[in-house]
């Protein structure tokens, strides 16, 4: 269960005219790997990341998952790569925090129990527990995050993309999400991570990958701080 990506380039702008955003990347996630990409804003992650379930299509390079490249199966693969955004405003297809977390399950055909497990589940891993019936609009936009994050769980991916999942989550619904990416980690998901400030998440990382200007900069396990600080990564 692997994400490999080679040569990864995407430009923006009509055909690919516009900016370089990222500059042919080379990175594979591994089984149960916990990945922290990091980098200063603008330095390319979400540009890559969104290539790892298809929501991108690399100007050049390939993005396989699982072995399958996402270009001929992006099905599968938005199924096995979950993917969480930071302000997901526009990312919820119902109206209640129940109905939407239920949505992924229900349409992998699950049976209602398994549904109702996941969703239960899922909320529980968010703080949320409870709270199905009420409306997503209504939700601050930290809860609305922990919703997002909850919709993903339920999926049981392969993988688990987050996207600055943090930022607007607070104390206990950090360290609560925090401990459910550990075990997922532990049960062999594997789990990347895109922020960049690393003191939430470096003591579960185990490589951390610094972008900058939509290259690799830094790829190491044990980063040192000035490196980071030189990268506009704030080290943990
Ligand atoms: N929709 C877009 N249209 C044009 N250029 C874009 C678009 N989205 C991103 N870019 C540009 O691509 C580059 C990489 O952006 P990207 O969002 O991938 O960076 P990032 O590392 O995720 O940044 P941040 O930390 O701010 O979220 C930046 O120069 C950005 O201005």
């Amino acid at each position: 269960m692997t994400i490999t990506v080679e040569e990864y380039t995407y430009r923006y702008g009509e055909g690919g005219a516009g900016v370089l955003a990222v500059d042919g990347v080379s990175l594979t996630v591994t089984d149960g790997e916990f990945l922290v990409l990091a980098g200063a804003n603008g330095s390319g992650k979400t540009t890559l990341v969104r290539g790892f379930n298809g929501l991108l299509t690399p100007d050049e390079g390939s993005v396989r998952v699982n072995d399958r490249p996402v270009a001929d199966d992006p099905v599968a693969a938005r199924s096995s790569v979950g993917m969480v955004f930071q302000d997901p405003r526009d990312g919820f297809v119902a109206a209640t925090v129940g109905a939407d977390v239920a949505f992924g399950p229900e349409n992998l055909g699950l049976p209602r129990e398994e549904i109702d497990r996941r969703v239960t589940d899922a909320l529980d891993a968010v703080r949320m527990a409870g709270r199905d019936e009420e409306r997503i609009d209504e939700l601050s936009g930290g809860e609305r995050e922990r919703v997002a994050i909850a919709g993903a769980l339920a999926m049981d991916p392969d993988h688990l993309v987050l996207d600055e999942p943090f930022t607007g989550l607070d104390w206990a619904a950090r360290r609560s999400v925090l401990a459910r990416l550990e075990t997922l980690d532990d049960a062999g998901v594997s789990v990347v991570v895109v922020t960049h400030d690393l003191r939430d998440v470096a003591a579960l990382a185990d490589r951390i990958v610094v972008l900058a200007d939509g290259s690799v900069a830094l790829d190491t396990a044990d980063p040192v701080p000035d490196a980071l600080t030189a990268l506009g990564v704030r080290p943990p």
